[in-house]
Parts: structure tokens; C-alpha cells; sequence
């Protein structure tokens, strides 16, 4: 039996089934105008943008997604994969392929491609591979949709972000690095099994550097409106001697320690880290393009931000940042910081501006 070799052949219409009538609405005659189609695109199809664009979709988001990545079966076989569940989801078109310029006229360009850490392994080791991968990348997708929000992912990820907005030559206020959006969030996971509270009311941020020199923010914890340190100082017990103890400095810093461990401990147990930062650029990417005005600890252009830095460095790394349509739309630069907690992020900003530099942008 000969086979059909495509739908129209089995008579189905291009236009829609002819099962259905279609009714011509004029402009006018009560139709309402169409809503502007989202256009969302991931640039590397890892464990990271797969877990991004899939979190995305879960989301009802994004009318198109697009999937870039170096490896041509890899993708298409990704975007065959999520397609796929296409009965269970809202309707997106999904479209995948090497080629940057696929991405063309995007609301949002997502950037995951490149090197990721092996076990021990920091994320500033990965700069010189990745930055020459984000100099035939970003020029390329900065051209493709010039009028774009450019979110970066890719490690490390401040570092990254200020290649990102030099190649692409866009304002700052349209290059958002994901900075520690996804180590607060691991911040507020401990603290609230500590507190046995949900995660989404324990308010607390981790800002600087997304990596070793990232800054815990204690002096501003709270939950339900009210400071929650000293009520970890008056009451922390010691698992380990079942004793009260004072909830001291070593205290402090070994929950932030656990926090930077983290993503060291997962890439140990299973090679990569993926289904938190999907949740992660996720909501981030929500903020952006609902226009929510929501705050998130994000890798922006600190320039003159950081007490204690000089005014003229050009260097990324978290803040809280107000967030919509327009990208970053305020920072939060006068935060109120323990004389540690400032000592720290001026480490954090150091540490990042000696690298943005030593690049000669
Ligand atoms: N900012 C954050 O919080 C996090 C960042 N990351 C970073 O995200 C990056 C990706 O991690 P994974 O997805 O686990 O790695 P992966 O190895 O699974 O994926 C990277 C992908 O990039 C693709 N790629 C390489 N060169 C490319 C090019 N020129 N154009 C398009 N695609 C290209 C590769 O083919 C591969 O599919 C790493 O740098 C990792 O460190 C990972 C987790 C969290
Ligand atoms: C790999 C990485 O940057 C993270 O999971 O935090």
C-alpha cells in the first residue's frame, strides 16, 4: 500500500480541519485584536537549557520556544521529545536547530551553552572556554534580535554576563546574568527546614559573586515580616550534642558554606546541576515578560554600586533587582549590610572585577 507522505494528502486542510466552519470575523466586526505572540529562545540544549525550556513550557509563557544548540541530532531529538508531549501542554511551537539566526525578533534569548564543571572543579575555570564560545554566540544572536532581553546562564555566570552585554553592545538594563537567584533560593530551602516554614515565606538573599565568594545576607532574613537572626541566635540547638548553643559566626558560615557547597555536592552525585536553575531562569524569565515588577537577586552592571569599589569598574554580579518588560528596571543599591556583610561583597566585587578586567573588553 502506497503510504500518504503527508497530511494534506489524507485530506486533511492546511487551514484547519475541514470538519470545522470557518467564520471570516472582519476587523470591526467584534473580533478582538491578536494578542503578540512570546517568542523564547534557548541557546544551548544541555541538561541546563532543557530544564529551563521545560520548566518554561510547564508555564504557559512562551507561543514559540526555539532550541540552538552545536550538536544538530541532539536538539532535534529534544525538541521531537518535548513536542511530544504536546497533548498534555499548552499550545507552543517548538523549533530547534544549529543555527543562530533561528532565534530572529526573540523576546528573550536564553544563553546555557557551553563547558559545565567536572567534579571539584570551580566555576571561573571554565571562563576561557566558555568566553571564546560566547564570542561566536552572542554577536550573532545580539544581531538576530536586536530589540531583546539576553539572560545568561552560562558559568560563570557574572563574569559571562558582562562578556554578554560588551559583545552584544545592548544597554545594561537588557543583560541579566542569573546570578544568585538559584543560591537564595537554596538559602531559603535551608532556612526553612531549619524553620520548618514554607521556602516562599522565608525572605532571604544571597548577592555577589554566583560562586564562592557569594554573600549571605543575615542582617535582612525574615519571615512573616519579622527578623528572623535573632531568633536563630536565641534558639539554635546543636543536632550533633542535642545541646543549646549559641548560634554564632561558625554557625552562620557554615550554612553559607552548605549553600556554595551545594551545587559542588550535586554535580558529585549525579554530574551536573539542572532541575533548580530550570525553576530558577524560569521565574526569572516570568518576571521579565509579565512585566511583575518582582524582585530578584540577579547579575547586573554594579558599576558604582558596591561601597568601597571604585565608581568607574565595570563589573557584574547580584543585587536585588526590580524585574519587567524593559529588563532590569531599578537595583537595590542601598542595602543595609553589617559591616561583615559589606566587607564580603567588596571581596566578592573585587574578585569579579579583577576577572572582567583581565579579559580587556
Ligand atoms: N548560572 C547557574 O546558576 C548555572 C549555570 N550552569 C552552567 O550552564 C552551562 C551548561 O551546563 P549543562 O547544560 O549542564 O552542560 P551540557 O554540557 O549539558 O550542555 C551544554 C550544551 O552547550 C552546547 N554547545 C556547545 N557549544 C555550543 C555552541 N557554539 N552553540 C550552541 N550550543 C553549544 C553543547 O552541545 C551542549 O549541548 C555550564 O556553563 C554550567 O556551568 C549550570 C547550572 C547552574
Ligand atoms: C552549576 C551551578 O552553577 C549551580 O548549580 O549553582
Amino acid at each position: 500500500m502506497k503510504k500518504a507522505s503527508s497530511l494534506s494528502e489524507l485530506g486533511f486542510d492546511a487551514d484547519g480541519p475541514s470538519f470545522f466552519r470557518h467564520l471570516s470575523l472582519a476587523d470591526g466586526d467584534g473580533a478582538l485584536p491578536r494578542r503578540r505572540l512570546i517568542k523564547i529562545s534557548v541557546i544551548g540544549a544541555g541538561n541546563v537549557g532543557m530544564a529551563i525550556a521545560q520548566t518554561i513550557l510547564t508555564q504557559d509563557l512562551a507561543d514559540e520556544i526555539i532550541l540552538i544548540d552545536a550538536v544538530a541530532d541532539k536538539v532535534r531529538g529534544e525538541m521531537l521529545d518535548l513536542q511530544h508531549a504536546a497533548a498534555f501542554l499548552p499550545r507552543v511551537n517548538i523549533v530547534s536547530g544549529t543555527d543562530v539566526s533561528l532565534t530572529r525578533s526573540s523576546d528573550l534569548v536564553i544563553v546555557t551553552a557551553g563547558a559545565r564543571q567536572i567534579p571539584g572543579e570551580t566555576r571561573l575555570n571554565l571562563l576561557q572556554r566558555n568566553v571564546s564560545l560566547f564570542r561566536r554566540i552572542v554577536p550573532a544572536a545580539a544581531e538576530a534580535s536586536p530589540e531583546s532581553l539576553l539572560l545568561i546562564v552560562s558559568n560563570p555566570v557574572d563574569v559571562l554576563t558582562y562578556v554578554a552585554w560588551k559583545l552584544s553592545g545592548f544597554p545594561a538594563s537588557r543583560v541579566i546574568g542569573s546570578g544568585t537567584n538559584l543560591d537564595s533560593s537554596r538559602f531559603r530551602f535551608l532556612l526553612a527546614e531549619h524553620l520548618e516554614v514554607s521556602a516562599q515565606d522565608v525572605q532571604a538573599y544571597m548577592v555577589g559573586e554566583h560562586g564562592d565568594s557569594s554573600v549571605a545576607l543575615w542582617s535582612s532574613i525574615s519571615v512573616a515580616g519579622m527578623p528572623v537572626l535573632a531568633h536563630l541566635q536565641k534558639n539554635h540547638r546543636s543536632s550533633a550534642a542535642s545541646k543549646t548553643k549559641q548560634f554564632d559566626e561558625a554557625a552562620l558560615e557554615g550554612i553559607r558554606r552548605a549553600v556554595v557547597g551545594s551545587a559542588y555536592e550535586v554535580i558529585k552525585l549525579k554530574g551536573y546541576t539542572s532541575w533548580a536553575i530550570g525553576y530558577s531562569v524560569a521565574s526569572i524569565a516570568w518576571s521579565l515578560l509579565r512585566d511583575q515588577h518582582r524582585i530578584h537577586p540577579v547579575s547586573v552592571l554594579a558599576k558604582g554600586l558596591v561601597r568601597g569599589i571604585p565608581a568607574d569598574r565595570e563589573l557584574f554580579l547580584s543585587l536585588p533587582a526590580r524585574l519587567g518588560r524593559a529588563g532590569v528596571l531599578s537595583v537595590a543599591a542601598e542595602l543595609v549590610l553589617t559591616d561583615e556583610e559589606e566587607r564580603r561583597l567588596r571581596i566578592s566585587a573585587e574578585t569579579l572585577w579583577g576577572y572582567c578586567n583581565a579579559l580587556g573588553l
